[in-house]
């Protein structure tokens, strides 16, 4: 599939059939098979500086729920890692399955998890606007954390109450003062990181990847919260469960994924 011009996307009940993306060698998710990463000794320390003053609201987008955050200022920051620049936190959301074997984008040698947060930064240092960067090779920078059913996650708590509120697509409420922070692993100076892609449309090949070696616990009870969201607005007749909201994984063509640590 690296070869060919474009890559069909799988038929996904999200997108409604395939979608073919111009390019297609740099494409996400990938599985990280761990003993063919690469140690790059010159990779940092993740550095997040997130105000929780900057965040704004929580929407369903019909795909995800996303919670936004004021990017027209530096207030909320990752730098060092595998990154040149300083990247602004726009938003976070998660991907998750309808049972608790599978619902992870990324995967670990093959293994699974319920679930998988991505915080969405765009490159506040070369382009002024998301829409922007987003088009371009070093625009995004997007950390990915492994989900696991386990304890309650307190932090995540104030976020699962929010859900009901935005059952249907296109549904906000304001969502104020959460430190995104909270939903890091406590060691994110292990992680792998590589060239890829946004996993929804448009697809495109500007996200350089950060994706966490240790995993955060939320209770089952949280992640059954998630499933209750629906992909439908609440005009339609039939209502979806948003579920299994994970794009299949895409060819490595090529690529080496670098890890922080050995
Ligand atoms: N799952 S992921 O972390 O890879 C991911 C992150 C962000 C987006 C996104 O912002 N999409 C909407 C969007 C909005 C505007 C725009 F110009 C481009 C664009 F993709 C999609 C996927």
């Amino acid at each position: 599939a690296c070869s060919s011009k474009y890559v069909l996307s799988q038929m996904h009940p999200m997108w409604q059939g395939p979608l073919a993306v111009p390019g297609g060698d740099r494409q996400s998710p990938i599985d990280i098979v761990v003993r063919k990463s690469v140690l790059d000794t010159e990779l940092k320390p993740l550095l997040t500086k997130y105000d929780p003053q900057t965040c704004q609201q929580i929407w369903n987008n019909g795909y995800s729920f996303l919670v936004e955050y004021d990017d027209t200022t530096d207030k909320s920051t990752l730098k060092g890692g595998p990154l040149q620049d300083k990247f602004r936190l726009c938003q976070f959301h998660f991907h998750w399955g309808e049972s608790n074997a599978w619902g992870s984008e990324h995967t670990l040698d093959r293994r699974l998890f319920p679930a998988e947060l991505h915080l969405v930064h765009w490159n506040s240092d070369k382009y002024s606007l998301f829409e922007e960067a987003v088009m371009e090779e070093n625009g995004l920078a997007v950390i990915g954390v492994f989900l696991k059913v386990g304890k309650r996650h307190e932090g995540l708590q104030k976020l699962v109450d929010a859900l009901p509120a935005i059952r249907h697509k296109d549904s906000v409420v304001e969502f104020t003062r959460f430190d995104p922070a909270c939903l890091l692993p406590t060691n994110t100076n292990d992680y792998w990181t590589y060239h890829g892609s946004l996993t929804t449309p448009p697809l495109t090949e500007s996200v350089s990847w950060i994706v966490m070696k240790q995993h955060i616990e939320v209770s089952h009870d949280q992640l059954a919260v998630f499933r209750s969201l629906l992909f439908t607005s609440a005009e339609e007749e039939v209502q979806k469960s948003m579920v299994n909201n994970f794009r299949v994984q895409q060819p490595l063509c090529g690529r080496t994924v670098r890890s922080s640590f050995s």
